[in-house]
């Protein structure tokens, strides 16, 4: 699948030092990079409702990993999947009315737009789940072949004796090894994050579906041996991350709505596959972004979304810098106060950079490097341009280069261009 351009990166004197990011799985601050080159796997969008605020705080996000990765001397590899193809994608095609996939080619477009808009690097690799499909059927077979997943009947399928085949969770000794959740936590959210545990036939109710026997009205691809149907969802990632980075990855990021059920499943799933004892070297989350105290989220509609701010005139710059203004790892409440802020300080960072010289910027490069390998701490980073922006209108400075060497930072490193 086609990603979209590239942001010019330019060069910044220096380097920032090794990144170390909070690990869900064991609680504590690592390095991200456990190598020469850092393989990344970021949880792409399911298109529709894109791109609202908490799908980019999550892009942002990672896009700032990316960026002072390199900026400390590793190469990224980062994947990036679709999941253009899911039960929440039919139901909302389905109420709209819309063909499935011309709602996902819609949604995909924009998506792209605003990543384009937020200066967000596209992945290496972009991989829908569709076109991906045939990747998936191998791997299935063969958790079932090695005793990992089983098969249920599927009365309800559209051909006499079809199975749907599930993820036997009880076979897995780290399962919730990622989310640290108790059975019962897990219950809690598994039902509302796309799981069955009532399925009739399932060994265990946190069982996992990996692929769905075709059902009359739903889309259908060849399964081989495992018939007509369609895959699960935790499946797709951990065999896109397999096949395009190799399990472990580095990092594999995205919200803490992926913990559990997604990330703890396809952690086993790929764990099961690869015969690896760990899916990631970190799992690095995105707290939620919520609007009027409740979660932003396609269910409940209370979104704002990137374009509708582009399309009103807002300077994406100032959207990427309210988004940089709150610490990745906290959940927080979106308002436009953050907006308004974010341009204030834009038109700040602006005037102090016009000048044409400044006080000397290196201790201030070298503040948002410092910041930014520490948990990616953006909201620090900020505030060291704040000091500098300050003392340049106050007082000036008499360093001509100042101005040139800063705003290269704020472009290679917080993707702000000014
Ligand atoms: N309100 C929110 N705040 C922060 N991040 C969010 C929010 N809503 C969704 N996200 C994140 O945005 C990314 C895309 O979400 S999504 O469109 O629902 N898609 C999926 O979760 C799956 N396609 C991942 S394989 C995920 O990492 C998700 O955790
Ligand atoms: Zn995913």
């Amino acid at each position: 699948m086609r990603s979209w351009p590239t942001p010019f990166i330019p060069k910044v004197p220096g380097r920032a030092p090794e990144v170390r990011v909070r690990d869900t799985a064991s609680g504590e601050l690592v390095p991200a990079a456990r190598g020469e080159v850092v393989t990344l796997y970021v949880c792409g969008i399911t298109p529709y409702d894109a791109t609202h605020m908490g799908h980019a705080a999550t892009y942002v996000t990672f896009d700032l990993l990316g960026r002072v990765l390199r900026d400390s001397g590793h190469p990224v590899r980062y994947v990036q999947n679709i999941t253009d193809i899911d039960d929440p994608l039919l139901e909302r095609a389905e109420r709209d009315g819309l063909d499935w996939r011309d709602l996902a080619t819609r949604e995909i477009a924009l998506f792209r737009e605003d990543m384009t808009a937020l200066a967000v690097i596209p992945p290496d690799e972009y991989l829908g789940a569709v076109e991906s499909i045939p990747t998936f059927v191998g791997p299935i077979e063969k958790l079932v072949a090695d005793g990992w997943a089983y098969a249920v009947p599927a009365p309800d399928a559209s051909r006499e004796g079809a199975h749907d085949v599930y993820f036997d969770v009880s076979r897995d000794p780290r399962f919730g090894s990622v989310s640290h959740l108790d059975e019962a936590g897990m219950m809690e959210v598994f039902a509302e994050r796309g799981g069955d545990p009532d399925r009739e036939g399932k060994r265990n109710r946190l069982d996992a579906l990996l692929w769905r026997a075709h059902r009359e009205g739903e889309p259908e691809w060849d399964g081989a041996g495992l018939g007509s149907g369609r895959p699960g969802w935790h499946i797709e990632c951990a065999c896109i991350a397999l096949d395009h980075l190799g399990i472990p990855v580095d990092v594999q990021g995205g919200g803490t709505d992926l913990v559990f059920p997604h990330h703890e499943m396809s952690s086993a799933h790929g764990r099961a596959l690869s015969g690896s004892s760990s899916f990631a070297g970190s799992f690095v989350h995105q707290g939620m972004v919520g609007l009027d105290g409740e979660k932003m989220s396609k269910s409940k509609g209370n979104l704002v979304l990137v374009s509708r701010l582009r399309r009103d005139g807002v300077d994406p710059m100032a959207i990427r810098l309210a988004l940089l203004a709150r610490h990745h790892a906290h959940d927080w409440m979106w308002t436009h106060d953050q907006l308004l802020e974010a341009q204030q300080r834009l038109e700040t960072w602006r005037e102090a950079l016009s000048g044409n010289g400044g006080p000397v910027a290196d201790q201030t490069v070298d503040d948002i490097r410092a910041a930014l390998a520490d948990d990616l701490d953006s909201p620090r980073a900020l505030e060291a341009v704040d000091r500098w922006a300050s003392q340049a209108l106050s007082r000036g400075g008499d360093d001509p280069g100042a101005p040139g060497v800063l705003g290269r930072a704020l472009d290679a490193l917080l993707g702000i261009r000014i």
